[in-house]
């Protein structure tokens, strides 16, 4: 049985024609799941609807694993921009997810510190975020959506506006820390490369609809040498293939 199960899942904007239209999608426990799809064709929507952000006109999303508040213990949330509140430390930046509800413990700390060591940051976790790059601002978001362990993991773009090297470490990192907790990912992208290295499935979108959900059967961990390898460049040219005939 899938662990989310999106049901003909239909919204629009007030007044607009719909951006998600008809949704069907399964997405199973701790899996890595890339929504891939040219700009404005609803992704974040989508996303924004799975987590709660957005309530759907039509349809309907079960949840085996229970109702996911949104945020809530059991979701995490990164977007494009590490959004870091510069008047507070990396550290405690981390934490904040933890310290809106309650009073962090030397545990909850001890956690962070070591999220942040996981993620080449440990120098620099009594910094504050506008003494840092870009790369190690989107590090220091990413140990953000980990810090309370979430079972489902929401990316909207989130390594879009990085280098091409920081983004390779970033996906390995983010691969590393989800695979190691079980996490279920719903990671939004519209580069093929980084769908098809990150995901399990690619599940595909076009004009508000799910036009494929496709398998990558690559092996794990994925390393940086696969993406010269003819099975990675086979997957990338079956998603665009797919692409390319949505939009024929
Ligand atoms: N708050 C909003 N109010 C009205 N229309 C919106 C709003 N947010 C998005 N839209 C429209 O809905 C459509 C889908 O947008 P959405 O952000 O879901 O697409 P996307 O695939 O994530 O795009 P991108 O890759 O560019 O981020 C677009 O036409 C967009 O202009």
């Amino acid at each position: 049985m899938a662990w989310i199960d999106i049901e003909r899942l239909s919204f629009a904007y007030p007044g607009q024609a719909p951006v998600v239209d008809g949704v069907t999608w399964q997405m199973a426990q701790g899996a890595f799941h890339c929504l891939l799809g040219r700009s404005g064709c609803g992704k974040t929507s989508l996303l924004q609807l799975v987590a709660g952000l957005l309530q759907p006109q039509a349809g309907r999303i079960v949840r085996a694993g229970g109702a996911l508040a949104a945020p809530g213990p059991q979701l995490g949330v990164m977007f494009q921009s590490p959004t870091l509140l510069d008047w507070l430390t990396v550290l405690d930046n981390v934490l904040l997810p933890l310290s809106l509800q309650r009073k962090p413990t030397a545990q909850d700390r001890a956690a962070a510190e070591q999220l942040l060591a996981q993620l080449g940051l440990a120098a620099l976790a009594r910094q504050h975020p506008g003494q840092l790059s870009g790369g190690q601002q989107s590090r220091v978001a990413l140990a953000r959506a980990l810090i309370r362990e979430p079972a489902l993991l929401l990316l909207d773009e989130p390594f879009a506006a990085l280098d091409a090297i920081t983004r390779a470490e970033l996906q390995d990192e983010l691969l590393r820390s989800c695979r190691a907790r079980g996490t279920t990912v719903l990671f939004v992208t519209h580069d093929i490369n980084e769908a098809v290295y990150l995901g399990d499935r690619v599940a595909l979108m076009h004009g508000g609809r799910l036009v494929a959900d496709m398998a990558i059967d690559l092996p794990m961990p994925r390393t940086q040498a696969m993406r010269h390898g003819a099975a990675f460049n086979a997957y990338a040219a079956q998603v665009r293939a797919a692409m390319d005939g949505a939009s024929a």
